[in-house]
């Protein structure tokens, strides 16, 4: 470990220097490096591919998809909106300043830490340091231990295409963060659970560092299916797309647990049977599109939740389990206890719990009595159940109609609220997420209002009382000396 402080210490000192010298500054620096960020995942897409299926058994496409994909986009709508992000913005300040001006402009926060998950190694590594590249920092990224072939890719691959006096990657898990967490940085972008993140927030704030918390929790699914029934079977295809398509259910965005009406709830189960055998055949074990299950803890963790036998008897679909190959069964549960571990950690796996209520209204309660998700989905048609959703709850995000699409949409925030993080990145966002928005306020000497000065008198109050209202008339009539 003395090593690797060491090693931490030169890193970050070396970003310290390259991000003073003011290169990283510069838009062209940026761009080159963005550029390269789409030079390195075209060059790459095999290997990157190969260890995507060797940590976590993602088909290619699906890794093509939820992470290369993914990344090249995001990469190159930074690219191409670079120069309009980082236009100062003029600010219109209200007559009572003139003839001062104001603008604002973004300023980067210097040297940044980056720590992300294995669920999606690539992406959750590569996007926020888009945001971190195009804002003008240096960045260090620590990917997850648990996805151990991507991070020794990352760590072998970034340094060469990218600046590495100014971007750099330290492979290891908790023990390299807790180094890494003693040193000052200018900004903490962390993805991961909300345990670690109080972890991190309580390290950050040792130095006041600002930081960006994209942690989890369960996301629900509200199928209100009186508005929806046309449209049943796009429903049910979305969900299990949503659940069993992506990781394996490992996704933060994941639907963790469906909301319906008890009468509903048998044909919807008898729905989602032909869905799942028609995406992943007969045996889904052998059929080259399940995800595998990250680990044998994070294996064992999921079979303890499914062997609570409770939880048991509540298996309608699937429930079978491999640890040798790591592999969970699509796997569908009615009505599991409400105090079952399974309704009160977020899954994480590709198991669907499905709540039945007498009244899909009663949804907008089951919800707010748990924790703010990262996620809500709804499937309605019902535009004052959506005003309800709106008004009534709190999440990161709520989508009508589909799920985790939102993600993938670099025009809309990304990102938490109360346990499910803090802080929003994509897109433009993410550009504003590793940037200081900085004021800027230019005065004129050219008038002098003696009001701003003691000693202070009648006059000054009134003239300041009215300054206050922008009561521009008033106060011409008061300088006038015709109002007291
Ligand atoms: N909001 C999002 O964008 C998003 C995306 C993916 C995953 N997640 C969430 O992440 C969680 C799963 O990911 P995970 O298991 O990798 O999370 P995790 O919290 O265990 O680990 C995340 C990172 O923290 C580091 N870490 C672990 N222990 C640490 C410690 N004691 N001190 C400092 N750092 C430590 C890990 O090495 C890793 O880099 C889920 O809760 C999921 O919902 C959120």
């Amino acid at each position: 470990m003395e090593a690797m402080k060491e090693a931490v210490d030169l890193s970050l000192r070396e970003m310290r220097e390259t991000f003073a010298s003011g290169r990283t500054r510069s838009v062209k620096w940026r761009k080159t490096q963005l550029k390269a960020i789409i030079e390195m995942v075209k060059d790459n897409e095999e290997k990157m591919c190969d260890v995507l299926f060797q940590d976590l058994g993602k088909h290619s496409t699906e890794a093509f998809r939820d992470e290369l994909g993914f990344v090249m986009r995001s990469a190159a709508t930074a690219l191409n909106s670079l120069d309009k992000w980082v236009v100062p913005r003029k600010s219109n300040l209200p007559l009572l300043f003139y003839p001062a001006t104001g603008k604002v402009i973004s300023e980067p926060y210097g040297t940044v830490l980056v720590l992300s998950s294995w669920n999606f190694p690539i992406s959750l590594s590569l996007d926020p340091m888009i945001g971190a590249i195009s804002a003008g920092n240096t960045v260090l990224l620590k990917a997850s231990e648990l996805s151990p072939n991507a991070s020794a890719f990352l760590a072998k691959t970034i340094p060469s295409y990218l600046d590495n006096k100014a971007i750099k990657v330290i492979e290891g898990g908790p023990d390299v963060a807790t180094i890494l967490l003693q040193h000052q940085w200018d900004k903490i972008f962390f993805t991961g659970s909300p345990r670690i993140g109080k972890i991190i927030m309580a390290a950050a704030a040792e130095h006041l560092t600002p930081v960006t918390l994209e942690l989890g929790g369960k996301c629900p699914t509200i199928i209100d299916h009186h508005s929806v029934s046309k449209d049943i079977m796009s429903i049910v295809k979305r969900i299990s797309g949503g659940k069993w398509g992506s990781c394996s259910g490992q996704a933060c965005i994941s639907v963790d647990y469906v909301l319906v009406e008890q009468s509903f709830a048998s044909s919807l189960i008898e729905m989602f049977k032909p869905v799942i055998k028609s995406f992943f055949g007969e045996n889904p074990k052998e059929s080259g599109c399940v995800a595998r299950i990250v680990t044998k803890k994070h294996f064992q963790r999921l079979s303890r939740l499914l062997n609570d036998p409770r939880v048991q008897a509540s298996i309608v679909y699937g429930g079978s389990m491999d640890e040798e190959k790591l592999y969970v069964e699509p796997t569908i549960l009615l009505n599991p206890p409400l105090d079952s571990e399974i309704m009160n950690e977020e899954i994480f796996g590709p198991v669907l719990p499905i709540i039945t209520l007498r009244d899909i209204q009663e949804s907008i309660g089951f919800i707010k009595s748990k924790p703010k998700p990262l996620a809500i989905y709804a499937f309605t048609k019902d535009e004052k159940l959506k005003t309800r959703i709106l008004s009534e709850t709190s999440s990161g995000s709520v989508t009508f109609n589909d799920v985790m699409i939102q993600y993938m949409c670099d025009a809309l925030p990304f990102g938490g609220v109360g346990e499910s993080g803090m802080g929003r990145y994509h897109g433009k966002y993410s550009f504003e997420c590793f940037s200081h928005e900085k004021a800027i306020m230019e005065g004129s000497l050219a008038i002098d209002l003696e009001p701003r000065y003691p000693p202070w008198n009648n006059f000054k109050l009134t003239f300041i009382r009215l300054a206050f209202c922008e009561a521009y008339f008033k106060l011409v009539l008061l300088m006038l000396g015709l109002k007291r």
